[in-house]
C-alpha cells in the first residue's frame, strides 16, 4: 500500500455499474454490460489511480453472469497493478466467517482481491479469522467502523458497557480494537487491517478522537462519501485529522458519471486533486 500511495496518491475509483449507469454509458442490464462497464472503469484507472472498489452487489444481481464478469474484473484490476478492494461486506462468525475471508482473499482464488470489506456487527473477535488470513497472505480487511449513511447514527454512536473505567462508541471500540490487531500482530507498518470511516459524518459525534497528537499510527481507513453523498475534498484533512495521513479517499458516481468516453480524463484530474489535498505521504 505504501508503494501505491507515493506513486499514484490516495484515490480510490468505486466501480459500481448502478442499472442509470449501464443505461448512460450504453451498456446492456446483463453481466456482460456489467463486465464491459468494470473493464472500462479499470483501464481508465490503471496508471492514473492507484486503487479500484468494485462494489460486489452489482455484479451478484446478476447472478453467476455477474459473478463471470466480477471475476474477470478483479483479474483484469490486478493485473493492471491496481489495488482491488472487494466491496463485499461479509460478516459472520467462525468458519463461515473464514470462507468468506478464503473466497476474497486467497491467492489463486476466483475472486481473489487484496483486500475486502467486512462488518463487525457479531464483535470484532467474530472476524479473527479473516484477520488472521488477511495478515498471513499479504492482503487486508477494512471493517466497518463509521458509515457514510445518515441512518448509522444510532447503533455506531452507542456506548458499550463500561470496561476498564472507559466508555466508548461502538464505532470507537471498533476502531481501537483494529488498532490494537495491527500492533500485536501485523508484520507490516501501516498494519493489514483498516477501518471505514465516512467522510459525511461529524467524527466527534462518534466519539472519534481526530486530534491525537504526533506519532499517532492511524490504521489505513477507506473513506466513502465524499462525492456524490456530498463530502468536500477540501475538507479532508479537517475532517479526518490525525486519521489523514493513512485516509483512502473512494468515489463511486461522482466519477463514473463523467461517462466511458471522458472517465480517464476525469480519474487523472481526481487523483491530482486528492494528491494536493492530502500528499502522498504516509504517517
Ligand atoms: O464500504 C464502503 O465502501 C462504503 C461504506 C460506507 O460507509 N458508505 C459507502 O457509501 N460505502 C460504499 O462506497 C460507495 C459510495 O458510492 P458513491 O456515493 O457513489 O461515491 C458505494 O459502493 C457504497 O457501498
Amino acid at each position: 500500500m505504501a508503494s501505491v500511495f507515493a506513486e499514484f496518491g490516495r484515490l480510490c475509483v468505486g466501480i459500481d455499474p448502478h442499472p442509470h449507469l449501464l443505461r448512460e454509458w450504453g451498456l446492456e442490464e446483463s453481466g456482460g454490460g456489467a463486465r464491459d462497464f468494470g473493464l472500462r472503469v479499470v483501464d481508465a484507472a490503471a496508471g492514473r489511480a492507484g486503487i479500484v472498489k468494485p462494489q460486489v452487489a452489482f455484479f451478484e444481481r446478476f447472478g453467476a453472469a455477474g459473478y463471470a464478469a466480477l471475476e474477470d474484473v478483479l483479474a483484469s484490476a490486478r493485473a493492471a497493478g491496481l489495488l482491488v478492494i472487494a466491496d463485499a461486506k461479509r460478516g459472520d462468525i467462525g468458519t463461515t466467517v473464514e470462507a468468506y475471508a478464503q473466497a476474497w482473499l486467497t491467492p489463486g482464488s476466483p475472486l481473489e482481491a487484496d483486500a475486502m470489506t467486512i462488518a463487525a456487527f457479531q464483535g470484532v473477535g467474530s472476524i479473527a479469522e479473516p484477520m488472521a488470513l488477511a495478515e498471513a497472505s499479504g492482503k487486508g480487511l477494512f471493517v466497518l467502523a463509521a458509515t457514510s449513511n445518515p441512518e448509522a447514527e444510532l447503533i455506531q454512536r452507542a456506548v458499550l458497557p463500561v470496561e476498564n473505567g472507559s466508555a466508548r462508541t461502538v464505532s470507537r471500540a471498533i476502531i481501537e480494537d483494529v488498532k490494537a490487531f495491527n500492533e500485536a500482530q501485523s508484520a507490516h507498518p501501516f498494519g493489514s487491517i483498516g477501518v471505514v470511516i465516512g467522510a459525511t459524518l461529524d467524527l466527534s459525534r462518534f466519539g472519534i478522537d481526530t486530534g491525537s497528537p504526533a506519532g499517532f499510527n492511524p490504521p489505513p481507513v477507506l473513506a466513502p462519501g465524499f462525492g456524490h453523498q456530498g463530502a468536500a475534498l477540501s475538507a479532508a484533512r479537517s475532517i479526518f485529522g490525525s486519521y489523514a495521513p493513512a485516509t483512502i479517499v473512494s468515489e463511486s458516481r461522482a466519477i463514473l458519471a463523467a461517462g466511458p468516453e471522458r472517465i480517464a480524463e476525469v480519474v487523472g484530474v481526481r487523483a491530482e486533486q486528492v494528491r494536493a489535498e492530502l500528499g502522498a505521504e504516509i504517517g
